[in-house]
């Protein structure tokens, strides 16, 4: 938690506030030795927690309080109020708690409380996990199986030679240039060592047999497991085109991808990114911040239609064009050169640095040719297990039975994946828990963020409240007047209030 100056403006929580400040359902913002406490009324239960969630430091006082838990306005991040676990991603670490006491009518802020400990579930706990990926779920799940106590041998393979990062984070701040490089991996190598992970990296797994309950690497060394997690996430898509292994041709997946990203944005002057969706488009806004021309080159009538509607299609667009972005829509690439593209259309742009946003594919070749279930993904069932029992998947790789759109559904979504590996992690310990959480997602287009919270594939109808242009409203797409989800720009506590409200709705089932 950061470390604040006094601040006159906050009231000190050592001296306390009066009871009647702090009305019940409220939330007061005060100062305790140097750092921002928030105070939590719940009727006759009141809660001191840190002011700022510990994943890009949200304001919780902007959050919103569902059962026993606050959750940020930013990214959705869920703490307990009572522990300040962090009990769902995309948080990864608690944030402080203080005990309080109440005195002649104040409220005061007494003693840290020490952190959290958890007991291991019952039922008989596996002695060997192997997690296969080091990204969101891999690494959300081996965090989570050590918080829940599990103490047996902890191996995490990841053919990427980067210990997990901050993969969002790589197309928005650390790509424009305004992220430090040790913002980016999750932890340091010292948390993998105390948490005895035994974290293997530039290690491909090259088969699973689920019949032997093992694991073969690609330098056909074996590893048994009682429980396995495959969580390979995905793979950008490369179109087939000629010039595409160029030097100059890039994709963007892994830290290693960025680093040649910015190397040669360092000395190019005219970037070209084909695909006009969210990794395009992030690409693009921070491409032009680093100073860049930057042509889009897609297919579509306009950006992110598909997902989005035309409304916000035409907003993306205008917001790109004030910053430079030049678009050139209903259009393919023919070939790439040294010099620029060919378009299909017949024109052509000159282009020192290319990059390819144009999807990814999910990472299933394992779970396939070891005889799993696999569907456009991987299949597991609510409790996130795969055909074969005791291997469960999560994140970009899984397809899941969605309770809110009632179809079985694969996103790639950041806090999607870390949710459901928080959740295999308690299942594979024996938990029977339900993966139920409602797909979030955030994008962030220059200084603009936009939060989405359910799925909606198809829709008859956008119903739009507030102003677009403003970057202050909220768009329901909902299918015969069922709304399958919800997208907010500037009106965080209705995202919360949207995602808490599908969520509901299935708890209530
Ligand atoms: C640039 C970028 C920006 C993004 N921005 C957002 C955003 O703003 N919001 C959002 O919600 N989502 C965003 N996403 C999507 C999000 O990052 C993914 O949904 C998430 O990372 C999926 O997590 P995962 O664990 O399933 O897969 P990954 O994070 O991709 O991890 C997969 C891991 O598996 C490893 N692996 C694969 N195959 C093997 C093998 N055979 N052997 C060993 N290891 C293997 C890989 O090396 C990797 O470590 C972004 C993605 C990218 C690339
Ligand atoms: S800042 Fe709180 S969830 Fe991201």
């Amino acid at each position: 938690m950061a470390e604040h100056q006094e601040n006159p403006d906050l009231p000190d929580l050592a001296r306390g506030v009066a009871e009647a400040e702090l009305a019940d359902g409220g939330m007061l913002v005060g100062q305790f030795e140097g750092q921002s406490v928030l105070l939590v009324r719940r009727g006759e239960e009141i809660f001191a927690i840190s002011a700022e969630c510990t994943h890009y430091s949200g304001p919780l006082a902007s959050g919103l309080v569902v059962g026993g838990t606050i959750r940020c306005p930013w990214h959705h991040a869920r703490f307990d109020l009572r522990t300040g676990e962090a009990v769902a991603a995309p948080a990864l670490a608690p944030v402080s708690c203080w005990a309080v006491e109440r005195r002649l009518g104040r409220i005061m802020v007494g003693k840290k409380k020490p952190a959290p400990g958890r007991a291991l579930p019952g039922g008989s706990a596996p002695s060997r996990i192997i997690i296969v990926g080091g990204g969101a779920a891999g690494f959300a799940a081996a965090q989570r199986l050590r918080d829940l106590g599990y103490s047996g041998s902890l191996v995490m393979l990841s053919d990427d030679a980067d210990a997990p990062v901050d993969r969002p984070n790589l197309s928005k701040d650390f790509l424009a240039g305004a992220a430090p490089q040790d913002w980016m991996p999750l932890r340091d190598s010292a948390f993998y060592e105390k948490q005895c992970i035994d974290l293997r990296l530039a290690t491909s797994v090259a088969a699973i047999d689920v019949g032997a309950s093992e694991v073969r690497l690609a330098d056909g060394a074996r590893l048994a497991y009682d429980r396995l997690l495959l969580a390979t996430g995905a793979e950008p898509v490369r179109l087939s085109l000629p010039g595409v292994d160029l030097p100059h041709v890039h994709t963007l997946r892994t830290f290693a991808d960025c680093r040649a990203i910015i190397a040669q944005a360092e000395t190019a002057g005219r970037a070209v990114v084909m695909g006009a969706s969210f990794i395009g488009l992030e690409v693009a806004a921070a491409l032009r911040q680093r100073g860049l021309d930057v042509h889009v080159v897609a297919p579509g009538k306009r950006p992110m239609e598909r997902i989005l509607g035309p409304q916000m299609g035409d907003f993306i667009r205008a917001l790109h064009e004030q910053r430079g972005v030049v678009f050139h829509l209903e259009e393919t690439a023919r070939a790439i050169t040294a010099t620029g593209v060919q378009l299909a259309g017949g024109g052509a742009l000159a282009a020192d640095l290319v990059v390819m946003g144009v999807g990814v594919r999910p990472r299933a070749q394992l779970a396939e040719a070891a005889g799993l279930r696999t569907d456009r993904g991987v299949m597991v069932d609510a409790y996130l297990e795969t055909s074969a029992p005791g291997v469960f998947a999560a994140g970009d790789i899984a397809r899941w039975p969605d309770p809110h759109s009632g179809a079985a559904i694969r996103v790639e979504h950041w806090v999607v994946a870390g949710r459901q590996g928080q959740t295999a992690a308690a299942n594979m310990l024996g938990e029977r828990r339900k993966y139920v959480g409602a797909p979030f997602f955030w994008s962030q287009h220059y200084d603009l963020g936009l939060n989405y919270v359910g799925h909606a594939e198809a829709w008859d109808t956008i119903e739009v409240d507030g102003d677009i242009a403003a970057g202050d409203c909220t768009l329901r797409y909902k299918r015969e007047e069922r709304t399958l989800a919800v997208l907010t720009m500037g009106r965080d506590l209705e995202s919360l209030a949207a995602e808490a409200g599908m969520e509901a709705g299935i708890a209530a089932v």
